[in-house]
């Protein structure tokens, strides 16, 4: 388990949307979409994302290029763009659309009860459209046998990828009427099962196939009939065992989401953070400042006993004891839910702070240290000893004083930033990332919103403490937000990548 690089929102907030709150909860339990499942339009999608790479150039790949190629006819499917949607909420500006679409993939698999795929990020999005080189079923064996090493692929692994892919869902009539003939079908799924799993395979051996690219009274179409058997059924056949085709589907699913352009490197695969330290959160209230943060551990034993202290040491003066001011945990929470952590083997449990600090000694770093009460010794939890520094307490968003506005048209976020000094002195600028989709009729491209805006003097919370407090508005779906702020005596103090979503503001109401 790889340890935490202190600063590093990045890493916390893909590890955030890997194994907390991210796109899972869509597919977990293989969820029915449009008489067909998530699943199958996430992984369909990224394979159609993907197939624009060209071995022999090292262009194209996964890199979102999809997002300016759904009009085209190969890219035709109920299940694409409203993929897209679902994919654009989780995106910033360093996890973009096409780690979201790879990653979505690896969901879709897992969601319905397929193997664990290693996930990777790093992917660049395209800017514009790649060419149009999917596949589709009335070309010909060699066509496919072509495009499929084009992509990267042996002939081998075009057979192994086409049954991994056709193991969930299947044609829509309304989109390929040439090749589901039947007027009252309305999606011929591939296989008697919506599970990831090799039915698929079993049934085409047993020629009970009801694959319409197996079986359809249209032979031209019969793709997959000519692919599965081009080598004699070998492969197919070795499909036979279960184990064998999860594996083979892990690894080549796996190689397909790391198909990426020339150039772009990838992570190594990212596993969860053992003791990832949440984004600390400051509000200045009454002399004091509020410090929430939390620590979270990875399968840690059961021990009701356990105790975990934050600490703290004074950033101007002294206040605290040389051993550092403390306080205990608030409350723990145990996250079970994320479909990707538990199939991992993890369990997390997250530990809450809430630190009363005082404003004018103000705090430098923190660190934790895990009592278990039961004779060990305490682990500290500190950086390798260096603590988890406060960069600087001048310029720093509220998280008490911003809010969740209801006013009776809208809901939006009100964001406010302290700044050290008087208003003379100070300003402050925030740059907002918003990926919204529109609720009705999307269209791709799906562009975010990049917004740069100055904030203003915050009337409701006048000069306090030494603070003066600016706010601007976002809108709920900023998932991460860049800010700004120039202090008394000029300097500029910059807080960059942070995560907006993770923080629940209080409710207004106008
Ligand atoms: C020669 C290669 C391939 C051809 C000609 C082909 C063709 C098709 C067609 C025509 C559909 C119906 C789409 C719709 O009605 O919305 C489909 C569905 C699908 N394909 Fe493929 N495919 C190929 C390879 C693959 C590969 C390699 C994968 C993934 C690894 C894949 C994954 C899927 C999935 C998951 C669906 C179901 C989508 C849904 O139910 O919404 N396909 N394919």
């Amino acid at each position: 388990i790889p340890t935490y690089q202190w600063p590093d929102p990045r890493s916390r907030y893909i590890d955030k949307v890997l194994y907390e709150d991210g796109p899972d909860l869509l597919v977990s339990g293989c969820t029915p979409r449009f008489n067909s499942t998530i699943s199958a339009q996430w992984l369909r999608v990224m394979f159609h994302d993907m197939s624009t790479h060209n071995v022999d150039d090292g262009t194209g790949g996964l890199d979102a290029s999809i997002n300016f190629e759904l009009e085209r006819p190969q890219n035709i499917g109920e299940g694409q763009t409203q993929s897209l949607v679902d994919f654009m909420p989780f995106t910033t500006t360093f996890f973009g659309l096409a780690d979201t679409i790879a990653f979505g993939a690896a969901l879709a698999v897992l969601g319905c009860g397929g193997p664990v795929i290693p996930f990777r990020a790093g992917r660049i999005d395209a800017t514009s459209a790649g060419p149009a080189t999917v596949p589709q079923p009335q070309e010909d064996l060699a066509t496919h046998i072509e495009s499929f090493r084009r992509q990267g692929f042996n002939i081998t692994e075009m057979i192994s990828l086409v049954a991994c892919g056709h193991t969930l869902g299947g044609i829509r009539h309304a989109d390929f009427p040439l090749i589901v003939t039947d007027n009252d079908t309305d999606v011929a799924l591939f296989d008697t099962t919506k599970n990831f799993d090799n039915v698929v395979v079993s049934q085409y051996l047993q020629n009970t196939s009801q694959d319409v690219l197996v079986v359809g009274p249209n032979v031209t179409t019969r793709s997959d009939f000519r692919i599965f058997s081009s080598d004699g059924n070998v492969t197919m056949r070795s499909f036979l065992n279960n184990e064998t085709f999860f594996d083979t589907c892990a690894n080549l699913i796996e190689r397909m989401i790391n198909t990426v352009p020339n150039g772009v490197t990838l992570t190594d695969p990212i596993d969860p953070l053992q003791y990832l330290v949440y984004q600390p959160l400051l509000s200045y209230q009454n002399g004091t400042l509020i410090m929430t943060t939390a620590l979270r551990l990875i399968n840690a034993s059961d021990n009701p006993s356990r105790t975990i202290t934050l600490f703290w040491a004074d950033r101007r003066g002294s206040f605290c004891p040389s051993t550092g001011c403390s306080v205990q945990t608030t409350g723990t929470q145990f996250l079970t839910t994320n479909i990707y952590l538990s199939a991992k083997g993890y369990n997390a449990t997250k530990y809450l702070f809430n630190a009363t600090i005082n404003a004018s000694t103000s705090i430098s770093k923190f660190w934790f240290e895990i009592n278990e009460n039961d004779g060990s010794q305490p682990v500290a939890v500190d950086n390798g000893g260096s603590g988890f520094s406060i960069a600087q307490d001048s310029v720093f968003i509220d998280s008490l004083r911003s809010k969740t506005v209801f006013t009776s048209t809208d809901i939006f976020l009100k964001v406010v930033v302290a700044v050290r000094g008087d208003s003379n002195a100070t300003s402050v600028a925030m740059t907002t990332f918003d990926p919204t989709t529109p609720l009705f009729n999307p269209t791709p491209p799906f562009l975010p919103n990049i917004t740069v805006m100055n904030l203003e003097l915050d009337e409701s919370n006048p000069p306090e403490g030494g603070f003066t407090f600016f706010s601007g508005a976002a809108t709920q779906q900023v998932t991460t937000v860049n800010y700004t702020g120039s202090v008394v005596g000029g300097t500029t103090f910059n807080v960059n990548d942070f995560d907006l979503k993770s923080v629940t503001f209080d409710l207004e109401f106008e």
